[in-house]
């Protein structure tokens, strides 16, 4: 049909505008169905049948659809793909729709079943927990770009955490590379925004409006209790609680009273260095191979998530790193203590996240079990912890939120059964003996049901028909059922039963006294289900009301989790508990790669340890020697030594003493990372030049091969002047592993610089890597032994060493690709001098008395400045 649309389309129309570029799920009957371009991108991601339905506009309709008892399935995969979901319920039934029909004057064919969007389904929006991953946070991000910076909200609604915070514009990257949120909400004003992020109208992001939001939701009259809010926090606040309004249709989720997070309080890393050293997730993408995987030892889905938060933003403050620190040795000393406890936690529920469901009216019975049994496993576990001596200030401060439930706990446990289901509206969750009405109730259906089995046996005994049954279904309700031969017997007037169907096989019937039965059931089922509706909506309220001290008390069973699990992990490699300290220096003995380590272990290899020294006098090292001899898992050992450390973890090495770095860069020279769009080249400068104008004093530096993706020259000239600048402006601590010998003759310059080498051994003519370091410079690289090993033809070898033979003879002759540049002065040395010859020029000219020069002097004085001038050119 072409020309006007049906009514039904009109609405779909209606509300898909409202939808956006969410993709609509309309319901109709038990259908969610799907159209035009929705139907297309849903069909191709669901791997589901397009069909079409009727016509708009001359062209079939593209349709397709999935069942409501499965959406949940469905919806999980599209939110991974990328998709946001808009979800049409029908918000009357069609008794009710008819019943509006009439007072409305239409004739009841023509209406149409009300519809409305009752909630968008985004990423950063889910609290199912068949949606969630147990073990990763699911954040949800506001940035507001305003006139004094940028403010971030942050908030994961499965547990209703929430932090504000505030950066400069070049820190923005770092700040979302860090949170690594779902999804980013931005004003649709932003020219920065990174891609995928959420355009919202500018108005939304308004600081009064954050301000009002926040205390509105949270009942207090001013913020001032909670923190220091900056006006660009208070905007992403606004623009964040608008987000979720808008998401949820007016109702919010679950949201704490937020914490301001302060600049510097954490490791600053960008995202190419969280990449680079992956903490979160392997370069392959995936969790297998990464920092993460290798040390999480958390028995709980809140003790993973915490210490992935814990890893991404390590502390820069050395009092709060120790108070982690000195929990994880409380564990560590004591093996039986770690062992109970874990043992208890891994019975906990994931409170936090039930929580967030119950408090967003998401709950179920279940969940309410859950908030019973880990409050109640967090008064043992806070039991044991009270009697262990010395308890250490961060474990008596959880130890101290994990009790005060006793009142909600004793009345979850007499209300509900043991195993309470997911679903509610079947009723069957409050426990027997807790309500004496809701007994009686389920008594009189009880009886009534023994009723109809008795009621069964006496009919079979009256007709003589083994075979007869009552039975029940949905549309009939019970029925009294026989094969068709027996059909005839009961259909006989007077025979006390009327006829009701007759199937293929089976005629079905009814009884007086089967209906009576029936009846007492559905009354007594009816009542019963409200009164357990009653005490579900009671107990949920117990629960909202004591919804921060619960929050509490997960965040303090994940606390303690990790710091169980840190130490676990701890024991089994027999890591070292770091001195951290207030000094740019960092002194590793005996310093393992954790992932590499436990790789290698799993081939019956052995790791071997290198320690590390750097300090003020020795805070650059450059480091040579074969390919494949362990330069780049040095590098990066030490980095995940510093992160670890400050995380408030145990460290991988025998011994190690870690001042406290601000940020922390990595860098690995070009031809990793393809498929970014850029030349890998570039990205590498783009990088090296993030580190040159952002690093400090207190900063540590991992570089790796820089330059190596340009021509020897050009790369070695830029390692070379990337080199000096590390030493003499940045002066912070540095590892950079090169290939270019030439780089060893900075030694002569640079008094901060040491030359070190990965070793390499012949051995019948063999080349054995030691993966062992030692002080000097490399003797020489290895290349040709190493591409042998890797099994590059004999001849291509022999080719090569010939070719090689002939370069090296030409260095040897010229001095080789450095040649020279022993007396190049040092640039940032002769930018200074230059400077400050030109500021003796400007001093000279200003004292200049003109007036009093006779035209000699004064062209004397004129060749004199021309000839200082040239020389601070040169
Ligand atoms: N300390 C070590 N003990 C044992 N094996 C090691 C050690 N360090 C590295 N290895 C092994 O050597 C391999 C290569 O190490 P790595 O990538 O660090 O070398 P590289 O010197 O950076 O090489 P290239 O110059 O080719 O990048 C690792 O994958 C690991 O298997």
């Amino acid at each position: 049909m072409s020309g006007q649309p049906t009514p039904m389309m009109q609405q779909y129309l209606a509300l898909k505008r409202e939808a956006g570029d969410a993709l609509l799920f309309y319901r109709m009957g038990d259908f969610f169905e799907l159209f035009f371009d929705d139907a297309k991108v849903a069909s191709g991601v669901l791997d589901i049948a397009l069909t079409s339905r009727g016509e708009h506009g001359g062209e079939p309709v593209p349709m397709c659809g999935v069942p409501v008892h499965a959406a949940e399935g469905y919806l999980a995969r599209l939110i991974k793909a990328g998709c946001r979901v808009a979800i049409a319920e029908q918000t009357e039934t069609p008794d009710e729709a008819k019943v509006r029909a009439k007072r409305e004057g239409l004739p009841s064919s023509k209406v149409l079943v009300a519809r409305d969007i009752v909630r968008f389904v985004t990423a950063g929006t889910l609290t199912e927990e068949a949606l969630l991953e147990p073990r990763r946070a699911n954040l949800l991000v506001a940035v507001a770009p305003v006139r004094d910076g940028i403010g971030l909200a942050a908030c994961d609604i499965s547990t209703g955490r929430m932090e504000l915070e505030q950066c400069r514009p070049e820190a923005i990257d770092a700040a979302l590379a860090r949170l690594g949120a779902s999804e980013v909400v931005a004003p649709d004003d932003w020219e920065d925004a990174p891609f995928g992020t959420i355009s919202r109208p500018r108005s939304d992001f308004r600081s009064e409006e954050g301000e009002a939001r926040l205390k509105a939701l949270h009942g207090i009259a001013t913020l001032d209790g909670l923190g220091d809010f900056t006006r660009p926090m208070l905007a992403a606040a606004a623009g964040l609680v608008a987000y979720l309004d808008h998401a949820g249709r007016g109702k919010l989720p679950f949201l704490l009273p937020p914490v301001a997070r302060s600049t510097g309080a954490h490791l600053a890393m960008d995202a190419a260095t969280r990449t680079s050293l992956e903490i979160l997730q392997a370069q392959g993408g995936g969790r297998e191979g990464s920092l993460i995987a290798c040390i999480d030892r958390c028995v709980t889905g809140a003790g993973a998530r915490q210490l992935a938060e814990d890893l991404s933003a390590p502390l820069a403050d050395a009092k709060a790193i120790e108070a982690r620190l000195a929990a994880v040795h409380h564990f560590h000393a004591d093996p039986l203590l770690r062992a109970d406890l874990r043992a208890m936690l891994r019975q906990a529920p994931d409170i936090g996240r039930a929580l967030g469901r119950i408090v967003a009216g998401r709950g179920s019975p279940r969940d309410l079990g859950q908030i019973r049994d880990g409050l109640s496993e967090a008064r043992r576990i806070r039991d044991i912890l009270q009697s262990s001596p010395d308890l250490p200030e961060l474990l008596q401060d959880a130890t101290s939120a994990l009790g005060g439930h006793a009142a909600l706990v004793d009345h979850l446990a007499r209300a509900l059964v043991a195993s309470p289901p997911t679903e509610r509206q079947q009723g069957g969750f409050i426990a027997p003996g807790y309500d004496h009405a809701l007994d009686a109730l389920r008594e009189t259906s009880g009886n009534a049901r023994r009723a109809i089995a008795a009621l069964e046996a006496k009919y079979r005994d009256e007709t003589g028909t083994p075979s007869l049954k009552i039975k029940h279904n949905k549309v009939l309700g019970y029925f009294i059922e026989v094969p068709a031969k027996h059909g005839d017997k009961l259909m006989a007037p007077g025979s006390g039963f009327s006829h009701r169907q007759t199937m293929a096989g089976a005629v079905r019937f009814n009884s007086l006294g089967l209906h009576e039965e029936a009846s007492r059931i559905a009354e007594a089922g009816g009542h019963a289900l409200a009164a357990e509706e009653a005490h579900f909506e009671e107990l949920v309220g117990e629960i909202f009301a004591a919804r921060e001290a619960i929050a509490a008390t997960a965040a303090a069973l994940a606390r303690i989790d990790v710091s169980a699990a840190l130490a676990e992990r701890a024991v089994e490699d027999d890591w070292a508990r770091p001195e951290v300290i207030d000094q740019p220096c960092l002194e590793v003995v005996g310093g393992r790669h954790p992932v590499v380590e436990q790789a290698l272990a799993r081939g019956g290899e052995r790791f071997v340890a290198n320690d590390c020294r750097l300090g003020n006098d020795d805070r650059l090292w450059l480091i040579g020697g074969p390919n494949m001899g362990g330069k780049s898992t040095f590098l990066r050992q030490n980095a995940l030594i510093v992160l670890l450390a400050q995380a408030g973890s145990y460290v991988p090495a025998s011994s190690a003493r870690v001042g406290i770095a601000d940020r922390l860069f990595s860098r690995v020279g070009a031809s990793d990372n393809l498929a970014r769009g850029r030349s890998t080249f570039m990205v590498e400068m783009v990088e090296t030049a993030a580190i040159l104008s952002q690093a400090t004093e207190r900063s540590f530096v991992i570089l790796d091969e820089v330059g190596r993706g340009t021509s020897t020259y050009d790369g070695m000239a830029l390692a070379w002047a990337v080199v000096e600048a590390v030493h003499e402006q940045l002066k912070c601590r540095c590892l950079f592993a090169t290939h270019y010998h030439e780089l060893s003759r900075l030694a002569d310059t640079c008094d901060a610089l040491s030359l070190h080498h990965v070793r390499a051994r012949e051995w019948k003519g063999d080349l054995v890597l030691l993966h062992e370091l030692a002080g000097g410079a490399a003797d020489r690289s290895y290349g040709l032994d190493v591409a042998r090993l890797a099994g590059v033809p004999q001849p291509v070898i022999k080719r090569a060493r010939a070719v090689l033979d002939k370069l090296e003879k030409g260095r040897a002759e010229t001095g080789g690709l450095a040649a020279g540049l022993g007396d190049l002065p040092l640039f940032a040395v002769t930018a200074a001098t230059a400077e400050a010859k030109v500021d003796g020029l400007r001093e000279a000219l200003r004292e200049l008395d003109l007036d009093s020069l006779s035209p000699r002097e004064a062209l004397e004085k004129l060749y004199q400045f021309k000839a200082e001038a040239n020389e601070t050119k040169a």
